[in-house]
Formats: structure tokens, C-alpha cells, sequence
């Protein structure tokens, strides 16, 4: 199988980062900041951040990262940095063989500062870059919700590995969920999902474990003919997707059943595994620019599960451009079959909106 070592260490990686932010959502102390843009980052996000980098530098020396956060707070703040430090100390995978393929413990303080500021690619089109969200939908962690531990490999700007780990999803590919209902607040028993992709292998989905990898199986997209009985995925934040819009686009395609809402790329993986059917985000502002990394993942997941991924265009999310798709506004996911419709319909809600 094609990038066979690169799917495993993501999956390792993106599993251990997984068991820190399990540990912040169980202790008191978040450690929550708000960034320039007024959004949340917690300890958990930089904790993440640096087991993950540490992992990829580990196991591919000369490759890049584009990382969400940077270690500048914690320079600056050392009750911060000690934390963080104790978080990533304590975050292990209780088998040692899967751990050392990760490159074990990180040392020192400096080498966990230095491994979350090593996410500061630009990005762009040639090579091998990572995109990396340690905690994508904070303000769903913060909530109790949906959130997942994101990191893709892009291959000359195409998202070529994707993988997932949503702590607080079903296990269960049959589950369809509404985060609404408060439902995920605890991650118990039967909950834990890695969802993963390889361009042109398959996606798959295994219970999130605390050692060594799950067996992963197939995982498709719903076949779906009849609009009416869609499920439409969306954000929980109104600040991040317009729900008015996703609603009146529903409402065209003659869907009959409510959206379901939830935090972070677990909208990919929900529709990528047939418990949804529809990713819609259309944009609230005509100035944010997607990030890369809230997206590349989840991108390859659903188009190796049948799927079809693009702007509220039509266009497609051109991830070879820096660190953001500043070329794309919105996004929208479906089946194949129904793809070239619902983006009729997108088209149709945008052009009635004045911009
Ligand atoms: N105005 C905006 N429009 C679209 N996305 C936004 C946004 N402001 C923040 N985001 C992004 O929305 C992501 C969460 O997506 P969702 O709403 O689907 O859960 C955030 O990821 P983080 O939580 O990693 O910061 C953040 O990058
Ligand atoms: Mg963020
Ligand atoms: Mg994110
Ligand atoms: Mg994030």
C-alpha cells in the first residue's frame, strides 16, 4: 500500500495527542487564551500540537508542518509552559513499540517548544507538508461537544493521507448523532473514533485506543437517491457558517430532516461513514480565509469514501497556496452522485445574496 508508514505514524501520532486532550477535558485547568482573532486555544491545543510535530520529525526529518498554533505564549507565560509540559510528559501510548515508532517521550522543555514552532511553514505546492489542527472545534472541546485531532499529509499541495481522532463520536458507524441533545458531553465507554484515508486506498474507521492501533474497517458514504431523506451536517458555531444559508440550501434540495450540528471535522468523518450525508459551511464573511488545516484531513477521508469536496463555487479547495484557501470561500461536501445538484443550489442561494 502507498504511504503505508506515513498512515501509520499520522494514526499513532494523532492517537497519542488524542490521550492528552482527553486529560485536559477531565482535569480543571484548561489553560484557555484567546488568540489575536479572539478565538480559544488551550493547553490542550499546544500540548497537542507538540507530540504531534515531534512525532512527524521523528519518523520524516525534512518534512514540513503547517501547524494551527506557535509556541509564543508559552515563551513568555511559564506557568503556561509548565502545564503544557506536564500534559506532554504524561501523554504516552501504553504500548511501548507503538510508542517508540512516534519517537517516544519528548526530553525537554526547549525540544516541546521548539517541536510546536516547528508548524510555522508557509506552505505551498511542491513537496511533502503536513497540515496539522491539534484541536479543531475548541470551542466545542470546551463545550463538551464534537472535536477531533486533524493531521494530513499534502503531496505537492493534494491531501494525500488524512487522518482524524474524534474522542467524543460513536464508535459505531451506524450512529447518527446531534450534538445538540448534549449527548458526547463524557467520553465513555463506546466512544472514540480514528477515521483515515490514503488517496486512491480507501478510507477506514477504528476505535480510538490508548496503545497499540485498532483493526480499521472500510468505511463509504451513504448511497443516496432520494434528497428528502438527507442528513445535513453543519457547524455548531453561527460565527463559522452561516446557518441561514445552509438551512435555505437545505430547504431548496427538499430536504425534510433537521440538520444535525456539530463541532469540527467530525462533520467530515460523520458523512464520510454514511451517518450524514451533506457537509454544508457557507461563509458568514466575505474576508475569512479557510485554514488548510481545518480541512485537509477531512477532505481525503470523504473522497476516498465516495465523496466529493469543493467551494460553495463549485471551485476546488486549491490547498497549494500558503497556509490558507485564500482562492475558496466556503465548503461544501456530498455523494458523487448528487454532488453537480447541490452545488446548483449553493449557487442559486449565493447569487440571491447581495455581496
Ligand atoms: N469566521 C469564521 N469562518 C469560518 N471558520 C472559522 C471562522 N472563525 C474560525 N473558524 C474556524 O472554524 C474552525 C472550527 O470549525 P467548526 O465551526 O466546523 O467546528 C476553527 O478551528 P479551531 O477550533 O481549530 O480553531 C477555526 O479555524
Ligand atoms: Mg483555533
Ligand atoms: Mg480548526
Ligand atoms: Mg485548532
Amino acid at each position: 500500500m502507498a504511504y503505508e508508514k506515513e498512515l501509520e505514524i499520522a494514526m499513532l501520532a494523532v492517537q497519542r495527542a488524542a490521550l492528552l486532550t482527553k486529560s485536559v477535558y477531565t482535569s480543571h485547568t484548561k489553560g484557555t487564551l484567546s488568540k489575536s482573532d479572539s478565538s480559544p486555544v488551550t493547553i490542550g491545543d499546544f500540548g497537542a500540537q507538540g507530540l504531534i510535530i515531534a512525532s512527524i520529525k521523528h519518523a520524516f526529518p525534512s518534512d514540513e508542518v503547517v501547524g494551527e498554533e506557535d509556541a509564543d505564549d508559552l515563551r513568555s507565560d511559564a506557568q503556561l509552559r509548565d502545564l503544557v509540559w506536564d500534559l506532554v510528559q504524561t501523554a504516552k501510548l501504553d504500548d511501548a513499540s507503538e510508542e517508540e515508532k512516534i519517537g517516544g517521550p519528548i526530553s525537554s522543555v526547549e525540544k516541546m517548544l521548539d517541536a510546536i514552532d516547528s508548524g510555522r511553514s508557509q506552505g505551498g505546492p511542491s513537496g511533502r507538508i503536513w497540515a496539522l489542527d491539534p484541536i479543531d472545534g475548541t470551542k466545542g472541546f470546551l463545550r463538551g461537544g464534537q472535536y477531533a485531532v486533524c493531521l494530513a499529509l499534502l503531496v505537492d499541495g493534494v491531501p494525500t493521507v488524512g487522518v482524524l481522532g474524534c474522542p467524543n463520536l460513536p464508535i459505531s458507524d451506524d450512529v447518527v448523532i446531534d450534538s445538540s441533545t448534549g449527548a458526547h458531553a463524557d467520553s465513555g465507554e463506546g466512544k472514540g473514533v480514528l477515521f483515515a484515508a490514503v488517496k486512491g486506498e480507501g478510507a477506514t474507521s477504528r476505535p480510538l485506543t490508548s496503545g497499540a492501533l485498532a483493526e480499521g474497517k472500510k468505511i463509504s458514504m451513504k448511497p443516496l437517491e432520494d434528497l428528502t431523506q438527507a442528513t445535513v451536517c453543519e457547524g455548531v458555531e453561527a460565527g463559522h457558517s452561516s446557518h441561514g444559508d445552509n438551512a435555505a440550501i437545505a430547504t431548496k434540495l427538499g430536504v425534510t430532516k433537521p440538520s444535525v450540528r456539530l463541532d469540527s471535522q467530525a462533520k467530515y468523518g460523520s458523512i464520510a461513514r454514511g451517518a450524514g450525508d451533506l457537509y454544508l459551511r457557507l461563509p458568514v464573511s466575505k474576508a475569512y480565509q479557510e485554514k488548510i488545516w481545518d480541512h485537509a484531513a477531512g477532505v481525503v477521508i470523504v473522497q476516498e469514501a465516495g465523496g466529493e469536496v469543493a467551494d460553495a463555487w463549485g471551485k476546488p479547495l486549491d490547498f497549494s497556496i500558503g497556509r490558507t484557501l485564500k482562492e475558496n470561500k466556503g465548503v461544501v461536501a456530498a455523494p458523487k452522485s448528487i454532488f453537480p445538484k447541490v452545488i446548483e443550489v449553493v449557487k442559486e442561494v449565493l447569487d440571491a445574496k447581495e455581496w
